[in-house]
This record gives structure tokens, C-alpha cells and sequence, in this order.
């Protein structure tokens, strides 16, 4: 289960996320659903524990600051970083020892098979494609076998085949009972993933809706009678 509470944040004398709440169940997709710049990266910086920000955010009940709450999850960036002379199994492996994971080297390597990375195992960070660097991050939250995991705009960059085998691997994590965050601002690619849903905007969270709730209606019409918007 993922909690935030009270979340602030200012970036200077800008007020960037404000008094945002919300709780994603175990075994539940949370989506952070907002235009750019609502304040979605903010919110899974704060709770990857990379930025300072006043409120309280729990990880299966353990404050995110924690080492206890870092052990159990994992956390995709919006923008990949490799190691560059770390080659795409030493990324794994390293995340296996740091994290003493529970994964097993079978698991590791139909993980690798599913986003087509066995043929580039051996290539180094800074020889890989901006796509390749994704699925490496995928990876190497994946390895950590997190009790939550967070997504930030996950399928940006990468190609279909990756989009479907992170979507099912998504919903596999789901089912093992993985509290699952993801944060976008393309309603399309979380349609049939998610359970509960935060719309925000200018650092706001204006509505949460859960799946059950919501039965047939059109996402997009509900995200635009939100946020005030028009449907194109
Ligand atoms: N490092 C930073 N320094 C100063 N202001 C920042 C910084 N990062 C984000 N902001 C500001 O905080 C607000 C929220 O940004 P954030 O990146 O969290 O939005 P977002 O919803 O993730 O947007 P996007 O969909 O474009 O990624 C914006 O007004 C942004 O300009």
C-alpha cells in the first residue's frame, strides 16, 4: 500500500504540489492523471525519496525515508539514467546485490527475453538507444521484486511490443498483489490497467475516481469535466 498525506512542495518561491492526499491499496494500479507541469513527476520524486517536501508518505505502512520502505520499491524514471560503463546485466546485477532481491536468475532472464534484451546484455549504458535505456530501467526497478512500484510516464519512448509486455507485466504484478503508481498525462495508454485514478492540475488533486465507480463512461470526458477543458 502507498499513502501520501499532506504533500507540499515548493521549488523556490513556487508552490509545485499542495496538500495533495490520496492511497493506493495493495494489489491496486493508482494513476497520477494531469497535464504537463501538474505537479505528477513531483509526487514520485517526493515519494522515491529525491526531493525534500513537507507531508508524510508511507510505504507498506513505513515512512518512504526509511531504508526498510527503500528495500521493498522500485522506482522507473521519466528519463532514464545508466551507469556507462556498466554493461545492461552488470544494471541488474547491481540491483540484485544492493537490494539482496529475491530474484531468481531464471526470472532475470525472461524479464530480459520479454523486453527483448537478451542479444543486448552484454552492451554498455552509453551504447544504448533512448528506448533500450527504458526497458534497462524497467528492468532493474522490476529486480528489486518491490512491494510498490512507481512509473513515471512509463511508455513514453518505448516501441509497442514493450508497451504490451509492460502493460501485462503490470497487471501480473497487480494480481501478486504489488501496489502499482503510475503517472501520465495519456489517458490511452492506462485505460485497461487501472483501478483508481487521482486527476490533478496545478499541484492539486481535483477528483480521484475508482474503477468500480466509473462502469462505462468515457475517461476523457471525465478528465475534461474536471479540468474545465474541452474534448478535441
Ligand atoms: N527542478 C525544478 N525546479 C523548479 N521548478 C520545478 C522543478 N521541477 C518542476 N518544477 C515546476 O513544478 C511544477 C510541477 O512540475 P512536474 O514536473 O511535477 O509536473 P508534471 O505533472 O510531472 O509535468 P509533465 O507531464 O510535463 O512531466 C511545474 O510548474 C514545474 O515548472
Amino acid at each position: 500500500m502507498l499513502e501520501v498525506q499532506g504533500l507540499r512542495k515548493m521549488y523556490g518561491k513556487n508552490l509545485a504540489v499542495d496538500q495533495v492526499s490520496f492511497f493506493v491499496p495493495d494489489g491496486s494500479v493508482g494513476i497520477l492523471l494531469g497535464p504537463n507541469g501538474a505537479g505528477k513527476s513531483t509526487i514520485i520524486k517526493s515519494i522515491a525519496g529525491l526531493l525534500r517536501y513537507e507531508g508524510m508518505i508511507r510505504v507498506q505502512g513505513i515512512p518512504s525515508r526509511e531504508l526498510e520502505a527503500k528495500r521493498i520499491f522500485g522506482y522507473v524514471p521519466e528519463i532514464p539514467s545508466m551507469f556507462e560503463a556498466l554493461s545492461v546485466r552488470e544494471h541488474i546485477e547491481y540491483i540484485r546485490m544492493a537490494y539482496k532481491s529475491r530474484i531468481t536468475d531464471q526470472e532475470v532472464e525472461r524479464l530480459m527475453e520479454r523486453f527483448e534484451m537478451t542479444d543486448k546484455a552484454d552492451k554498455l549504458g552509453n551504447e544504448l538507444s533512448k528506448g533500450m535505456m527504458q526497458k534497462v530501467s524497467i528492468l532493474c526497478a522490476l529486480a528489486v521484486k518491490p512491494q510498490v512500484i512507481l512509473f513515471d510516464e512509463p511508455m513514453v519512448g518505448l516501441d509497442p511490443q514493450a508497451i504490451r509486455e509492460l502493460k501485462e507485466v503490470i497487471l501480473e504484478l497487480k494480481s501478486q498483489g504489488v501496489t502499482v503508481l503510475i503517472s501520465t498525462h495519456m489517458l490511452e495508454m492506462v485505460e485497461d490497467l487501472w483501478d483508481i485514478m487521482f486527476v490533478m492540475e496545478k499541484g492539486h488533486v481535483k477528483a480521484s475516481f475508482r474503477k468500480e465507480d466509473v462502469g462505462n463512461r468515457d475517461l476523457d470526458d471525465l478528465f475534461f469535466e474536471v479540468t474545465g477543458g474541452e474534448k478535441r
